[in-house]
C-alpha cells in the first residue's frame, strides 16, 4: 500500500468529530491492509511510530527544507524500514547518518506525507484518544466483538501486536494473550465520588475502603529474582528504585506482579511533597527512601487473578506482601469508612478510595466499581501554551493556557487560563522546560505541543461563550505538575462540562 494512502485517512479522521465516522474510515484502511503492513500503520494511525522513540529531535525534522515530491510513490514497508533504522542509529556518525535519512525520505515525500512524518516523529500526532478509536476500529475490520480485543490489548500493552492477531487470527489468537510476568499492563483506574455517601450508596456492603495515597502509582513484576518496575504510564524505572527492588525480591514468593503505590515519608511518618517522590523516578537515585503501599495483586506464584475478585486478590496481597500493604479496612459500618476518611485525611493523605470486594481487575478501564472520594476537586489538563509575565514576572514564562483532551481524538479544547499557584520555583521550571516542547510562538506567548499534564484545583466551571468548548475553568490554580500522566491521560472535555451547576 502507498504510504499516501495512510496519510489521506489520518487526515479524514482529523477532519471529522464523529466517532463512528473516524471508526468508518479506519476500519476501511484496516482491511486493505497487507499483514506486514498492519503494524507500522496501526501503530501510526494511533499516533506513534511502532519502534516508539526514535531519537530525531524536533529541529532536526523541522530546519530541514527539502522540496516534497509531486506524486507519491513511497510505500508503507518503505517508510517503516527509513523509520526501523532512524531508532537503531546511535553512535558516531549517527547524527550525519540521521539527517541524510530523513533527508531521503522528505525528497520522496508530498508536502502532506512531509507533514505527516514530522508530526508523527515529534510526537505531536500522539494523542490519547485515538488509541481508543482505533481500538474500535481493529475490532470492526476484524469483525468482533470489542471486549476480546480491547483485553488483548491491555494485556500486551501493543495496539500491533494486537491488531495483527485480531486481523489475522480472530478470537483464537487473541485468547492466547495472557498476564506475562515482566509485561506490564495497563493499570485499572477509578472514577471520582461525589462524596463518601454516594460511594457507599452505589457499592454497597461488599467493600474495601482504602487510604487513598498521594504518591506515585508503581506495576511490580517479579520472576525468581528479577524483578521490573513500571510508572503509570508504563515506563520501567527498575535501575531508579534500587531500594524497591530489594524489598520487592525479599517477599515471600516466587513470581508476583503487584499495583500499589510508593512515596516518601518525611520523619513524623506523613507522607512527603508529591514532587519529591516523582523525582525518584528520574535518572539519579537521591536521597529520599522510597516505600512501596500495595493495594492489589495480579499474579502469585503461576495464577493468574486478573478475572478474581478484588477479595481473592486481597488475599493474595496478604500472602505476597503482608507487610507492604496501604491501609485498608473491609466491609466497614458507614460510620467506621466516614473515621476511615477523617483518619486518612488527618494523616496527610488524599483521602480515600472506595472498591467493590466482588469486581475483577478492569485493567485500563476507569470504571465504577473503584472510587475515589477527594476533599477538593481537581482535574488533570493539558498545557496548550504560556504567556510571558509582567511586573514581578518580566522574563518568565507564567499564565498557562490549559486544554481538556477530546475524547474523539481531536486536539485538546482551550477551557482557561491561569497563573494562580505558580510559586518562583514552577515559574523558573517552566521558563526553562516549556521551549523545549514548543510548537510556535508569537509576542506574547509561548504555544506548546500537547504534552505536559498539569492538575488544577478548581471551584468550578461556567458556561463560557469565549471558549471553544462552551465550558470556562472558575477559580482555577495550580496544584502540581503530572510528570506521571501524558495527554492521553487527561481529562476530557466531557468530565470539565460534567460539572457545570445543575
Ligand atoms: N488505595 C489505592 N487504590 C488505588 N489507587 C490508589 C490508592 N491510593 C492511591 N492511589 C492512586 O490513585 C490513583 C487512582 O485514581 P485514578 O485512577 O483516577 O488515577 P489518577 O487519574 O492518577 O488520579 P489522581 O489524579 O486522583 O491521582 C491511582 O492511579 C493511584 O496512583
Amino acid at each position: 500500500m502507498l504510504f499516501a494512502e495512510i496519510v489521506a485517512t489520518s487526515a479524514a479522521v482529523g477532519s471529522t468529530r464523529s466517532r463512528k465516522a473516524k471508526i468508518e474510515s479506519l476500519a476501511t484502511l484496516l482491511r486493505a491492509l497487507a499483514p506486514e503492513e498492519i503494524e507500522p500503520a496501526v501503530a501510526w494511525l494511533a499516533g506513534e511510530p511502532r519502534q516508539r522513540r526514535i531519537g530525531t529531535g524536533w529541529r532536526t525534522l523541522t530546519d530541514l527544507r527539502v522540496d516534497p515530491a509531486d506524486a507519491p510513490s513511497l510505500t508503507v514497508m518503505a517508510v517503516d524500514e527509513m523509520i526501523e533504522e532512524l531508532a537503531g542509529l546511535s553512535g558516531a556518525g549517527s547524527v550525519l547518518r540521521r539527517r541524510e535519512l530523513v533527508g531521503e525520505l522528505f525528497a520522496a515525500a508530498t508536502a502532506e506525507e512531509q507533514s505527516f512524518v514530522i508530526r508523527l516523529l515529534t510526537g505531536e500526532l500522539r494523542q490519547g484518544a485515538l488509541v481508543g478509536i482505533m481500538t474500535d476500529a481493529v475490532a470492526t475490520a476484524a469483525g468482533l466483538p470489542i471486549a476480546p480485543v480491547r483485553r488483548a490489548f491491555m494485556l500486551s500493552g501493543a495496539l500491533p501486536t494486537t491488531a495483527v492477531a485480531a486481523l489475522r487470527g480472530g478470537l483464537d489468537e487473541l485468547s492466547k494473550f495472557e498476564l506475562e510476568v515482566g509485561r506490564p499492563v495497563q493499570p485499572m483506574l477509578a472514577s471520582p465520588a461525589e462524596g463518601l455517601a454516594d460511594a457507599l450508596a452505589e457499592l454497597g456492603a461488599d467493600i474495601s475502603v482504602e487510604y487513598k495515597m498521594d504518591g506515585a502509582r508503581i506495576q511490580v513484576h517479579r520472576n525468581g529474582d528479577e524483578v521490573r518496575i513500571f510508572t503509570r504510564t508504563l515506563r520501567e524505572i527498575t535501575p531508579s528504585v534500587p531500594e524497591l527492588v530489594s524489598l520487592v525480591q525479599a517477599l515471600p514468593c516466587e513470581s508476583v506482579v503487584l499495583d500499589g503505590e510508593t512515596l516518601a515519608l518525611a520523619d513524623s511518618g506523613r507522607p512527603r511533597p508529591f514532587q519529591e517522590t516523582m523525582s525518584r523516578f528520574g535518572a539519579d537515585t537521591g536521597e529520599l527512601l522510597l516505600h512501596p503501599y500495595f493495594f492489589d495483586c495480579l499474579y502469585l506464584d503461576g495464577v493468574d487473578l486478573l478475572d478474581e475478585p478484588l477479595s481473592a486478590r486481597l488475599d493474595a496481597l496478604e500472602r505476597a506482601a503482608p507487610d507492604h500493604r496501604i491501609p485498608s479496612v473491609q466491609r466497614p459500618t458507614d460510620e467506621a469508612a466516614t473515621d476511615y476518611l477523617v483518619a486518612a485525611l488527618r494523616d496527610g493523605h488524599e483521602g480515600v478510595m472506595v472498591k467493590s470486594l466482588a469486581a475483577p481487575y478492569a485493567a485500563g478501564r476507569r470504571g465504577r466499581t473503584w472510587q475515589k472520594v477527594k476533599q477538593v476537586h481537581t482535574i488533570d489538563l493539558i498545557v496548550l501554551g504560556a504567556e510571558w509575565g509582567y511586573g514581578r514576572r518580566t522574563g518568565l514564562l507564567s499564565n498557562l493556557h490549559l486544554g481538556a483532551r477530546d475524547p474523539d481524538g481531536g486536539p485538546p479544547i482551550m477551557v482557561g487560563k491561569t497563573f494562580k499557584g505558580l510559586t518562583d520555583k514552577l515559574l523558573a521550571w517552566q521558563t526553562e522546560e516549556f521551549p523545549k516542547h514548543e510548537s510556535s510562538r508569537d509576542a506574547q506567548t509561548v504555544y506548546l505541543r500537547p504534552e505536559i499534564v498539569v492538575e488544577i484545583e478548581l471551584d468550578g466551571v461556567q458556561v463560557s461563550r469565549r471558549y471553544p468548548g462552551g465550558v470556562a475553568l472558575r477559580f482555577a490554580r495550580v496544584l502540581r505538575y503530572r510528570p506521571d500522566k501524558d495527554a492521553r491521560d487527561a481529562d476530557t472535555i466531557d468530565t470539565v462540562r460534567g460539572l457545570l451547576p445543575g
